[in-house]
């Protein structure tokens, strides 16, 4: 069973159209990254697939059951983490986890999921004291008490610092190795590059690009850039043959500075979005 099928999905605000027709499958066990610009219609999708947003149109299906329709049953094996950071409460850290803990049949235990996300300093800790990043972990720790089958993390890097976003990453890595199906929507691309065994672009509501990190968009296809510095100065040149270009200028010698860079993810993904957006 695929953990996510979703078939000519449809969204409308007023006269709005957010979600136009997407079609998106993710296996049980991916880790699955959603991209896009502001307003692309990610949070409108996933909140339809958590069954907080109802849709106008299309077939949903997660952990083959309609989200528009799901019993609690259903809920208790989804984790969310959504945009916004959780309320600064008067809980302690450990209170906070332990009572969402209270909510699942099967959870994990209270300081395994403190220590998993990094806040076993901050255990004893009042929520309202801790900073945005910190804060942010506890959404993390309360998404994933539960043992969620599917975790569902929008955004969920943002105002972290450079090593706490690394911690994070072994984290959704330990989770997915554990079996997790994990949908990720980042505006990072390191962070999807890093992450995800597959990913889709989506602009004004429809996915224009969907494969893997390496090969979205024609990535693994597109001409690299050979640069070098001879007599003659600075040169560039684009081939999909870079190993033919660079066998060739290392037989003339005399060439320095020598450079192949390949297209990064986020020179395919400004195309794709420059192209259709
Ligand atoms: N409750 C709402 N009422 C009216 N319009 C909405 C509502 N929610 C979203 N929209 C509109 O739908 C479109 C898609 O929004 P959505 O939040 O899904 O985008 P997004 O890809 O998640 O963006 P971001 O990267 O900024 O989070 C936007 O044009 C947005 O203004």
């Amino acid at each position: 069973m695929n953990a996510i099928e979703v078939r000519g999905l449809r969204k409308t605000y007023g006269g709005h159209t957010a979600v136009a027709g997407v079609d998106l499958t993710v296996a049980e066990g991916e880790v699955f990254a959603l991209l896009g610009p502001n307003g692309a219609g990610k949070t409108t999708t996933t909140e339809i697939l958590e069954g907080y947003r109802r849709r106008d149109g299309g077939e949903v299906r997660v952990l083959g059951v309609d989200p528009a329709t799901a019993d609690r049953r259903w809920r208790a094996d989804i984790g969310i983490v959504l945009q916004t950071a959780t309320d600064a409460a008067d809980l302690t850290v450990r209170e906070m986890v332990g009572q969402f803990a209270g909510y699942y049949p099967d959870p994990r235990g209270v300081d395994e999921v403190i220590d998993l996300c990094g806040l076993t300093e901050k255990a004893g800790a009042r929520i309202s004291s801790l900073s945005g990043g910190q804060r942010r972990r506890v959404d993390v720790a309360l998404g994933i008490v539960g043992r969620p089958k599917l975790l569902f993390l929008d955004e969920p890097t943002t105002g972290f610092d450079p090593e706490v976003r690394r911690q994070f990453w072994d984290l959704v890595r330990s989770l997915a190795a554990e079996g997790t199906t994990i949908l990720l929507t980042t505006h990072y691309l390191d962070e999807a590059e890093a992450l995800a065994g597959r990913l889709a672009v989506i602009a004004a509501g429809r996915i224009v690009a969907e494969g893997t990190p390496r090969t979205v968009g024609g990535r693994d296809r597109a001409p690299a850039t050979v640069s070098w510095v001879d007599a003659g100065g600075q040169h560039h040149l684009n081939t999909t043959d870079p190993v033919r270009a660079v066998t060739e200028l290392a037989a003339r010698g005399r060439v320095s500075e020598l450079q192949v860079r390949q297209p990064s993810l986020e020179d395919v993904y400004l195309n794709l979005i420059g192209a259709k957006a």
